[in-house]
C-alpha cells in the first residue's frame, strides 16, 4: 500500500472495504430489520469457525474513502450495520461522524478486542475466548451475543455476562456448522437460565446475504 494511503487508513479516513449490501439484519436484537451493511476488512482474532475468513487480510480489500462509503449507504437505509472483519481494528470516528451527520442510526458488530472508537446507537458485543474484549466495551454494549460451538461455551457465556452492564441484553447464538448438535442444548439452557435469549443467523435460513 502506498505511504499516503496507509496514513489515511491509519487515521480511519479511508477503510479497507470488503463489501456493502442492503439486507435484513439476521441476528440479535434487531433481527428482521432492514439495514445497510458495511463490511470492513481486517481481523486478527482468528476464530476457527469464522464465517467470513475472506475478510481477515486487510490487504485484499481496497482502501476506500469515507465519503464514498457514506454516499453509497445513504442511498439505501437509515440503519447502518458496520461489521467485518473486526471493525475496531480501525479508528471508527471518521466513518461514524460522517454517517451521523446524515442522520443515520449506527450499529456495530464487534468482538470488542480492540479499543472502542466511533459513536454508536447500538453495540453488539460478541466476545471471543482467544482475544478477549477490552474492559471498557462491557460498559457500553447493548447486546452480548455469545457463539455456542461446544458445551464449554456456556461457561464462557456466563463469565462474559458477569462483565456487561445491567441493561445489556443477553443472547446465545449457535455456531452455524454445529447448529444441529448445539440447538437442543441451547434451547434447554435458555429455558433453565431465562436471562438468556436465543439468537439464530436467520439470514442463512432466508438465503439472503
Ligand atoms: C463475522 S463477525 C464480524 C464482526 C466481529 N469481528 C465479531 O466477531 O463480532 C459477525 C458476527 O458473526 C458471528 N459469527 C461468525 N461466524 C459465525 C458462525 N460460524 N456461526 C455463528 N455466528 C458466527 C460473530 O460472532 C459475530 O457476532
Ligand atoms: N443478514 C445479515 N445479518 C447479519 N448480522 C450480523 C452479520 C455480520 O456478519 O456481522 C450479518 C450478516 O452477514 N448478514
Ligand atoms: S472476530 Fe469476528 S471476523 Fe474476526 S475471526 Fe472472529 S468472527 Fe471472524
Ligand atoms: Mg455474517
Amino acid at each position: 500500500m502506498k505511504k499516503d494511503i496507509k496514513a489515511l487508513v491509519d487515521k480511519g479516513e479511508m477503510l479497507p472495504l470488503m463489501e456493502e449490501f442492503y439486507t435484513i439484519q439476521g441476528e440479535g436484537f434487531h433481527k428482521g430489520t432492514a439495514a445497510y451493511f458495511i463490511r470492513v476488512g481486517g481481523c486478527d482474532v482468528g476464530c476457527h469457525w469464522c464465517d467470513v475468513k475472506e475478510s481477515w487480510n486487510a490487504e485484499l480489500h481496497p482502501p476506500t474513502d469515507i465519503d464514498t462509503i457514506v454516499n453509497n449507504a445513504a442511498k439505501y437505509s437509515k440503519t447502518i450495520v458496520v461489521t467485518g472483519g473486526e471493525p475496531l481494528t480501525w479508528n471508527m470516528d471518521p466513518l461514524t461522524n460522517a454517517l451521523k451527520s446524515k442522520g443515520m442510526q449506527l450499529h456495530i458488530e464487534t468482538s470488542g478486542a480492540y479499543k472502542l472508537s466511533g459513536t454508536w446507537d447500538w453495540i453488539c458485543l460478541s466476545p471471543k475466548k482467544i482475544k478477549l474484549p477490552t474492559e471498557e466495551v462491557y460498559e457500553f454494549a447493548h447486546e452480548l451475543k455469545v457463539i455456542i460451538f461446544n458445551k464449554d461455551d456456556f461457561k464462557f457465556a456466563e463469565e462474559q455476562a458477569a462483565k456487561v452492564n445491567k441493561d445489556c441484553i443477553l443472547y446465545l447464538q449457535p455456531e452455524w456448522s454445529k447448529r444441529e448438535k448445539m440447538i437442543p442444548l441451547l434451547v434447554d439452557y435458555v429455558m433453565e437460565n431465562p436471562k438468556w435469549k436465543v439468537s439464530l443467523q436467520t439470514h442463512k435460513y432466508l438465503n439472503i446475504p
